[in-house]
């Protein structure tokens, strides 16, 4: 699992840490870290022009120019030619820090721009066009989103073939990870981002973890070294905010069956999905749901539908009886006013049934347009809505139009309201999936494990299916929603490998998914 903390509590942590260590020990350790990445990166000729490789470094005025400076005098040691950007006088009394990294840079043989300075911004420009690799030291966590003009003129001038390392995080991202910035284009996108010890929300958040790249952690000595003292982390008592499950976290929460399981210990899944209309996403929820090694699954729909079900999975039961979890709303067509059909009043009066029962019930798609019916339910629920699912969802609950939009914007914090609101577990599908528990201190779960392949019509209705499975399983709703995000993802990447994919086929990587992260 990867944890992710709070930015005060990496505060307090790296406070605790600083109270046992030399002055300015941690810059250090953090700047070397940086600078031997930086070197890694370099020895990789990809990012690498002829001759002798060039790093530009953009410094910020805060601790993060800080890192970065310091990483610069350590590059400029060892034979790599090195330019700085400094950007941000700091104030009168407040730039020792800043001034001591800047002169160790100087000495050290880097090329120091003062970025403030109008005369220099020619050479800063001509110095990132020669640039392999671009050190991105504007913001850390002390940030707030968005770049001011001068900044982003720098940003601008990185030629597209420089390897971009963020320091800590990518300049103009929000460090929380709850907002993109107003100007999308007013943040770096890096290729790679170097944290230090600790994983922060805006490295695994949707609003921010495009722009964050491939993550490196840079051990700076926070954490438990096994020594019996305690880390600064363990003393602290933080706790994470964010979390997110690795395939080697499988094994330990996936139910596996035993010589003592039968089809009920496995678990029956209902499946109220599809409609005369869309009758495919019943044939798919199903089949994601046998992907997942359920004990039975029983599908209830218009007999069309069954009989197309039925070419598929002939296993499944189409009689009423015995289910310990609810799949309900994929592809339903509940139609309003005078249209609506027997079948459609037959599909929605199972699907409130199973809202009124108090089995787990994951609601997708069209059903989640019977919100109202979650008042009152204690057991398990998990809705599973897209971003402009979501918004309709809101604007129900709230009385209000909410934009879909808004919700891009802002993932989290609408996910974490439409879970506080209903009292159900929101899992938010996007290329970061988010799973948020109506309990606010329990962390949120951010799930990115499926090729950008994966968008495309019917991938919601397997994963519906599939994490349907695991609630029948007997898992929570968030560990359910989390580990079926992931298993989803690996089937896509499975059924991709690195080109377009048959939703058919992502269904049927779905079980050999299961084998290979089980087999780890
Ligand atoms: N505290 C520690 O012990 C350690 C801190 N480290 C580094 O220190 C960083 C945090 O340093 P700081 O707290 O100085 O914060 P930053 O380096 O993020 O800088 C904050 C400064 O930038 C200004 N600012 C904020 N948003 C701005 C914006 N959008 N445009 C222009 N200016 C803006 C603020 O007013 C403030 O002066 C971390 O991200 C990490 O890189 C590391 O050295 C590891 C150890
Ligand atoms: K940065």
């Amino acid at each position: 699992m990867i944890e992710a903390y709070a930015v005060a509590d990496v505060r307090a942590v790296e406070d605790l840490a600083r109270a046992d260590l030399p002055e300015g020990e941690l810059m250090q350790r953090a700047s070397r870290g940086l600078a031997e990445v930086v070197l890694a990166r370099l020895a990789d000729a990809g990012h690498r022009r002829t001759g002798e490789p060039r790093v530009v470094v953009l410094a910020g005025r805060g601790d993060n120019g800080g890192d970065a400076l310091w990483a610069a005098a350590h590059l400029a040691h060892s034979e790599v030619a090195v330019g700085v950007v400094t950007l941000g006088r700091p104030a009168a009394g407040d730039g020792d820090d800043a001034d001591t990294a800047r002169a160790a840079a100087l000495e050290a043989g880097a090329v120091v721009l003062d970025g403030d300075d109008r005369a220099a911004g020619e050479q800063a420009t001509a110095l990132l066009a020669e640039a392999d690799l671009v050190v991105d030291g504007l913001l850390g966590i002390g940030g707030r989103p968005g770049l001011r003009d001068d900044a982003r003129r720098l940003v601008d001038a990185v030629p597209d073939d420089a390897w971009v390392l963020a320091v800590d995080l990518p300049s103009g991202a929000d460090p929380a990870g709850e907002s993109l910035p107003d100007d999308l284009a007013a943040q770096v996108i890096a290729d790679e981002t170097v944290t230090f010890s600790l994983v922060k929300p805006v490295h695994l958040l949707p609003a921010t973890e495009a722009a964050v790249g491939r993550l490196t952690v840079v051990d700076i000595g926070l954490e438990d070294d096994g020594a019996g003292e305690g880390g600064a982390l363990q003393r602290s008592g933080a706790r994470p905010v964010v979390e997110r499950l690795t395939y080697d976290d499988v094994r330990g929460l996936w139910p596996v069956p035993d010589a003592h399981s039968d089809k009920y210990s496995r678990g029956v899944v209902g499946v109220v999905a599809g409609s005369v209309q869309y009758p495919g996403a019943a044939v798919l929820s199903v089949l994601g749901a046998l992907g997942a090694g359920p004990g039975m699954i029983r599908y209830l729909g218009p007999s069309d539908v069954q009989w197309l079900v039925h070419q598929r999975a002939p296993e499944v039961v189409t009689a009423a009886g015995r289910v310990q979890a609810w799949v309900i709303g994929s592809g339903f067509d509940l139609g309003s006013g005078e249209s609506v059909g027997a079948d459609a009043l037959a599909q929605r009066e199972r699907a409130h049934e199973a809202l009124a029962s108090d089995l787990p019930v994951l609601v997708d798609a069209g059903a989640l347009e019977l919100v109202d019916r979650l008042s009152g339910r204690d057991a398990p629920t998990l809705l599973t809505p897209h971003a402009g699912e979501l918004a309709r969802l809101l604007s129900t609950l709230r009385g209000e139009d909410v934009d879909r939009r808004a919700v891009e914007a802002a993932p989290l914090a609408h996910a974490r309201d439409a879970a506080r609101r209903t009292g159900a577990t929101v899992l938010l599908k996007g290329s970061t999936t988010l799973v948020v528990d109506p309990d606010d201190g329990v962390p949120v779960r951010a799930q990115r494990d499926a090729p950008a392949w994966v968008a495309t019509a019917g991938a919601g209705d397997v994963l519906g299916g599939l994490c349907g499975t695991l609630l029948a399983a007997g898992l929570a709703p968030r560990d359910a929603g989390s580990l079926g995000a992931l298993v989803h993802g690996v089937a896509a990447d499975r059924a991709s490998a690195g080109g377009p994919l048959r939703i058919l086929d992502l269904a049927a990587e779905v079980g050999p998914a299961v084998r290979s992260l089980l087999s780890r």
